[in-house]
């Protein structure tokens, strides 16, 4: 029977149709992906990535019936500075080999950034980036770095575990089977901690899923979580790739996140994690730039840290965007920007921002005090990337004197973001 025609479809010269997606894609947008980013597929992992694919949300580019091109987005909120905000999580974006290099990609990014700015409930859309040269030409950012670690057990002095005496006590869990008490602790900590992304019932069990073909040879997800006598309070989550050699036991920790609500279990949980018996490196990839562990430790050198980009920004509608977070020190500045694909955002913006850091965006035709591009809006929106580190790199023009200053300080924000989770 024929399907019903529902999709905008659109045909270039190439004769390579640009349709929204359905769920009878799946398979062959499985294997394109499977293609492009060198990963055998097996039926689990496809089910488990197909559970969190919104159909609705995809662009699929055929050639003939073959599918060539693919590129989605999810429906999930993101932590800013003081708010959350619905933000598209873009992502599963592949080109087949065959027809890479012809402008499919930058088709699909116009028309995906364009719908959303059209439908107008997103006000950003944020995705990690494979490579990073790939997403500057669309607008997005490096907003948001984060710290990978590989921590020296034997060398750092861990942070004191459970005080002798306390009531409070570490539980070892199976993720899956404590979803409830997990998702009380993110939520509780997830308004404070910009870059985390919203996780209903269907991303935790994504989350957690835990398939042993992505395990590469470590053991499964294991849980802590650490009790107080008025509930949990935190918990970590990680994985022990146990090895043996010359020397003895040389084990590694993967540790996949620690979520605390105060100081105390932070430290606990850190202490569990940096004491495990038998192994000698801990290895972490998402710790924030300004992870706390980083002030707990006589040895913060032996943490072994380097930097890594993790979120980019790409601001769709501007004075939404610009309206819906919070500034760290009231502002008053006019924006000149230009958006030349998006172009509703180009234009002179004045933002005001009062000392509860809440603000306004509205068009103005007053002289610009600062000049830029989306992108730098996009770079400087979760309060890391300093607007007058762009203007030192020539990104961003201050044509107000001492205008760059208090905008860059007012964009900043009192944590950096922590980006968490690869989506
Ligand atoms: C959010 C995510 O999902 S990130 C994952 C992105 N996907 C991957 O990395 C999987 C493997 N790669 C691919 O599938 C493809 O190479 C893609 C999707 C990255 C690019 O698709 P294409 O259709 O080839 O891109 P397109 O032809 O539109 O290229 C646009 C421009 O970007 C450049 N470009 C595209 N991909 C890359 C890349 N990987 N490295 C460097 N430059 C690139 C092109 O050279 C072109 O530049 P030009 O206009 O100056 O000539």
């Amino acid at each position: 029977m024929a399907r019903a025609v529902r999709y905008t479809i659109s045909m270039d010269d190439s004769g390579i149709t640009l349709r929204a997606g359905h769920a009878d894609d799946w398979p062959a947008v499985s294997d394109l992906l499977s293609f492009a980013f060198h990963e055998p597929v097996s039926a689990e992992a496809r089910d488990v990535e197909g559970s969190v694919v919104e159909p609705e949300r995809t662009l699929v580019a055929e050639d003939g019936a073959t599918v060539v091109g693919h590129a989605a987005a999810y429906t999930r909120e993101l932590t800013v500075p003081g708010a959350i905000v619905p933000a598209a999580h873009v992502t599963l974006v592949g080109v087949a080999p065959t027809h890479k290099r012809r402008g499919l990609l930058t088709r699909m990014m116009h028309r995906q950034l364009r719908e959303i700015a059209a439908a107008g409930r997103e006000p950003i859309a944020v995705l990690w980036a494979s490579e990073t040269k790939i997403y500057p030409r669309f607008g997005y950012g490096p907003a948001a770095q984060r710290l990978r670690m590989e921590i020296m057990m034997r060398e750092v002095r861990p942070p004191a575990g459970l005080a002798p005496g306390s009531a409070d006590r570490l539980r070892l869990v199976e993720p899956k089977d404590v979803i409830a008490e997990l998702t009380k602790v993110y939520e509780r900590v997830r308004p404070e901690r910009t870059g985390w992304s919203s996780r209903d019932d269907r991303w935790w069990r994504y989350v957690l899923a835990d398939l042993e073909s992505q395990r590469d040879g470590a053991t499964g997800l294991r849980g802590v979580v650490y009790d107080t006598p008025d509930g949990p309070a935190g918990y970590a989550l990680w994985r022990t790739k146990g090895e043996w050699d010359s020397r003895g036991p040389n084990s590694d920790v993967q540790v996949r996140e620690v979520v605390a609500d105060d100081p105390a279990a932070y430290a606990a949980l850190w202490h569990f994690l940096l004491t495990i018996d038998l192994a000698r490196t801990v290895k972490v990839h998402f710790a924030a730039v300004d992870e706390p562990l980083q002030y707990l430790v006589d040895e913060p050198r032996r943490l072994g840290s380097t930097l890594a980009d993790g979120l980019w920004v790409r601001i769709t509608d501007l004075p939404k965007a610009l309206a819906a977070r919070s500034y760290a020190a009231p502002v008053d500045v006019v924006l000149e920007v230009t958006d030349p694909l998006l172009e509703q955002n180009t234009g002179r913006w004045r933002l005001t921002a009062g000392p509860d850091g809440r603000a306004t965006c509205t068009p103005t035709t007053d002289p610009a005090d600062l000049a830029c591009t989306i992108l730098e809006l996009g770079s400087a929106y979760l309060g890391a990337t300093s607007l007058a580190a762009l203007a030192a790199a020539g990104t961003v023009r201050e044509l107000t004197p001492g205008s760059l200053r208090r905008a860059a300080v007012a964009f900043g924000w009192h944590r950096l973001p922590n980006p968490t989770e690869v989506f």
